[in-house]
């Protein structure tokens, strides 16, 4: 299986008119590009384009003889550009929005000679990302499977990413204490209290809670750069997706919600399937059960093999 990091070189001009040399880099997972349907997977917050693999964030997930079997399909992933995890940091983030991410990867498949996707599939951000590719090229793809996402940014998220951007700006650890707090958006206190139960670590006089939640802040400040964070809750905080545009993507859509998801409520993303049931057939939506909120994308594997597993 190829897991090396691939790179393409673009020139690319923001919506904001800034002129940037974007080195754009990729994996690719299982069958080799033109042998196979192609599944392009887009990666949420933290994530990056190791999605498969010993290290890979969604192995559960994509894999050989897995929900997304890699012994039948070309498995795609880029890296959003500043992400960190080829080193390329960009200082100016707010130059950039997710519109002009989607355009970017659009340029990536264009480079690559990748006219069609047998399927886009996207969690959090990287979902957010893929409505706008599919708004742009609405002929992109055979299926779209969003996942705890929707087309745009609501006022409650974009508060947390407020939040965030407030923790990201101060002096004092910023990357461990955005990370705290978006631990807590990423759970609910079901998830926490069920398992936590009030424990106290003597050795470490502290809730056990607490330590998780410390450890959490820490690898994350080991493994991602600050540019990184605050380029990634910008782009989380602006997604905004051309609402018309939405009823003309071909693609059969399946939108996957998590009952719990504070971040992406599920009501929210079936008042979107709603609406575009009214004008579109082939939309479907499907919802994870869990206590956990917006982290069961990353949890919940049962659940979400079972569904994915219907629809490809
Ligand atoms: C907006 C967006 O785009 S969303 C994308 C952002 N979301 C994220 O980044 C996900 C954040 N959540 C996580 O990282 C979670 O850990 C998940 C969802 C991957 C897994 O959750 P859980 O199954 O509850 O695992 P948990 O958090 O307890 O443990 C994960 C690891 O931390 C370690 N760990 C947890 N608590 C502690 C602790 N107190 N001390 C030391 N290690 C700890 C565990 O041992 C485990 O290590 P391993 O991966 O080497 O086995």
């Amino acid at each position: 299986m190829k897991t090396e990091l691939n790179y393409i070189n673009l020139s690319y001009r923001t919506y904001s008119q800034k002129e940037y040399h974007i080195p754009l880099t990729y994996q690719i997972f299982g069958k080799d590009l033109f042998t196979a349907p192609v599944i392009l997977v887009n990666h949420a917050l933290t994530g990056n384009s190791n999605v498969s693999g010993e290290k890979g964030w969604w192995k559960k997930l994509i894999g050989e003889n897995q929900v997304i079997d890699t012994t039948q399909y070309t498995v795609l992933c880029f890296n959003i550009p500043g992400n960190g995890y080829d080193h390329f940091l960009i200082d100016e983030y707010e130059d950039f929005t997710p519109s002009d991410i989607a355009e970017i990867f659009l340029k990536g498949l264009e480079a690559l000679h990748i006219k069609n996707l047998y399927a886009i599939i996207g969690g959090s951000l990287g979902g957010g990302i893929a409505w706008e590719m599919l708004a742009k090229q609405p002929q992109l793809a055979e299926i779209f499977i969003p996942i705890a996402c929707d087309f745009k940014t609501h006022d409650w998220l974009h508060a947390q990413c407020l939040v965030q951007k407030f923790l990201l700006n101060g002096n004092d650890e910023p990357l461990q204490k955005a990370r705290i707090h978006a631990m807590l958006c990423y759970r609910t206190p079901q998830s926490l209290n069920d398992r936590f139960q009030n424990r106290y670590d003597q050795k470490k006089q502290r809730l056990e809670s607490e330590d998780w939640l410390v450890y959490h802040g820490n690898s994350l400040n080991e493994r991602f750069s600050l540019k990184s964070y605050k380029l990634m809750n910008h782009l989380l905080m602006n997604m905004n997706t051309e609402e018309e545009q939405l009823t003309k993507i071909s693609a059969r859509m399946h939108l996957i919600a998590v009952d719990t998801d504070l971040f992406f409520p599920a009501s929210e993303i079936r008042m979107c399937f709603e609406q575009l049931k009214e004008k579109k057939k082939e939309v479907f939506y499907h919802e994870i059960q869990s206590i956990h909120g917006h982290d069961a994308f990353l949890m919940e594997y049962e659940q979400l093999n079972t569904i994915i597993k219907n629809i490809l």
